[in-house]
């Protein structure tokens, strides 16, 4: 069995004696620990004004792990980042056309960062390594990869959704973006939507077609396509959430509750997650039901990202006026309705505050999975467990059927919504979470990782056999 050899353009900082954060850092670290690999990617830095371009990655050796990083130039990493992956591909694979901006200028970055990296990494492959490559930005990867004389099984998994062909036509290089997924053994997606979306595509384009459950020919090339929805550590998030009442931050917002009830949203500032629209339902809930004025609190907690992205700029302004303007509409002297947070809070505390929280609102416009959604339901008190109000757009509700599930678009309907999960009675509650905690415990991040891998290694049963799972209404 040859090395894991992971790429991705975000890769978690690899510093002596921290351990990885994050689900997806942990489960792919633990498969390196296990077989040996290399995690390659973006190194989160730029190259002064005038250096040259890279000839090496920066390598570091970490808890069994060798990280190969790559520094970037500030133009690159406009062109390729900020530029085509996060104002081309995220908002059109976010079905936010509205939102796109394509430039041929971007475009030539995203494959000049490609094929810089693939020009970095082929040195450092071995003949019987597998390579798995993640997300929007290195679809490119496998046909640079490929055209160095690689003959490894590349695997890719995107973790955003992959829209029906009328939206992704709208890109002027779907075909050949399409042509590079190609170039893998295996594509992977999120949800049974997201393949469909694909084979429609495929279908309608003429560029290819399903052969079998989980097999098609694209372009010639015959390669696995399946949906591998990711997971999260559960038991161990579980386990964190249940002893995270001792957590100083935790207990403090317990205190400061003084008997309230708890609603919390945990989302990127970005605009697939819906967070005005949630605080616009929010705002309609305090006015439909007065009863509930002074005795609930919503916590949002709101970590900035891509703030070089114009889109996002604009949103930080939006949420947070919002947020300013139902507070001020509606706040008491001993009372605020909607604590704003915006800065990341680490994921232990996190834990704690998600088991603090009658309700989780979890209300994506459009959403690949949503992590969240999974450690909301982990980190519940088995005996008196919250509720999870889910979006049927984020690809979580795909399989979380036990949640309240939610039309962001409809602000009443959520608002309404909110209204029903606050009132839940215990034993509604208990059945609710029981069924999304046996799908989360049984399809969790290591369940996500084997089952790639096993269909990259071709040593799984036929995808199609895999027991299928429920499918949003
Ligand atoms: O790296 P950034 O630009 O700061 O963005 C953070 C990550 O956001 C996206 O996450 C997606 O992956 C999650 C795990 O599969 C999934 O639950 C979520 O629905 C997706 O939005 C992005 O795809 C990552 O590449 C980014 O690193
Ligand atoms: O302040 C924060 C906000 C978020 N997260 C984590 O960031 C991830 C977000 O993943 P998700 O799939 O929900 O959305 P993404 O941001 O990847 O689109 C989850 O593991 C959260 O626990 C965190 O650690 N601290």
């Amino acid at each position: 069995m040859g090395r894991l050899v992971v790429v991705s353009n975000r890769v978690p900082a690899p510093k002596p004696g921290t351990p990885p954060a994050g689900g997806l850092a942990v489960a792919l670290a633990g498969a390196m620990q296990e077989r040996g690999g290399i995690w390659f990617g973006w190194s989160g830095r730029t190259l002064p004004p005038s250096a040259p371009e890279p000839e090496e990655p920066e390598m570091v050796e970490n808890g069994g792990v060798t990280y190969a990083l790559v520094d970037l130039s500030e133009r690159d990493l406009q062109d390729y980042y900020a530029g085509f992956s996060n104002r081309m591909l995220w908002p059109l694979l976010h079905y936010r056309m509205d939102l796109t901006e394509f430039t041929r200028v971007a475009l030539g970055g995203y494959y000049r960062v490609n094929k810089l990296f693939a020009r970095l990494l082929a040195p450092k492959i071995e003949p019987d390594d597998a390579i798995w490559v993640h997300d929007y930005h290195l679809i490119p990867m496998a046909a640079e990869l490929r055209a160095s004389g690689l003959k490894n099984r590349l695997g890719f998994f995107l973790h955003i959704p992959f829209p029906p062909p009328d939206i992704l036509t709208v890109l002027p290089n779907h075909a050949d973006l399409v042509r590079g997924l190609a170039a893998y053994d295996v594509v992977g997606f999120q949800t049974p939507n997201d393949v469909e979306n694909f084979e429609t595509y495929v279908r309608r384009e003429g560029v290819g077609r399903r052969v079998s459950a989980g097999r098609f020919v694209v372009h010639g090339r015959s390669i696995r396509v399946a949906d591998f929805p990711v997971g999260i550590e559960t038991k161990s998030f579980a386990a964190t959430a249940a002893l995270a009442g001792r957590h100083p931050l935790v207990k403090r917002m317990r205190e400061s509750m003084v008997g309230r009830e708890l609603i919390i949203g945990v989302d990127r500032l970005d605009y697939s997650k819906g967070i005005a629209e949630r605080i616009q339902a929010y705002e309609t809930f305090l006015t439909l039901d007065e009863s509930w004025r002074g005795r609930c609190t919503l916590l949002q907690v709101t970590p900035k990202s891509r703030g070089d992205v114009p889109e996002y700029a604009a949103m930080e302004r939006e949420v947070a006026e919002l947020a300013g303007r139902v507070n001020g509409a509606h706040a008491d002297l001993d009372w605020t309705p909607i604590r704003y947070v915006n800065r990341t809070i680490g994921r232990n505390t996190l834990a704690g505050l998600y088991r603090l929280a009658r309700v989780g609102l979890v209300t994506p416009l459009r959403d690949g999975m949503n992590l969240v959604a999974k450690e909301y339901v982990a980190a519940q008190d088995p005996e008196d467990p919250g509720v999870l109000m889910l979006s049927r757009f984020a690809g979580a509700a795909h399989e979380l059927d036990g949640a309240l599930i939610t039309n962001p678009y409809d602000v009443d309907g959520t608002a309404g919504a909110l209204a029903r999960a606050l009132d839940m009675p215990l034993d509604e509650r208990l059945d609710r979470w029981k069924r999304m905690y046996q799908r989360i415990e049984a399809r969790d991040v290591n369940w996500w990782r084997k089952s790639f891998l096993d269909a990259l290694e071709e040593k799984d049963a036929a995808v199609a056999d895999r027991p299928q799972i429920a499918v949003v209404r």
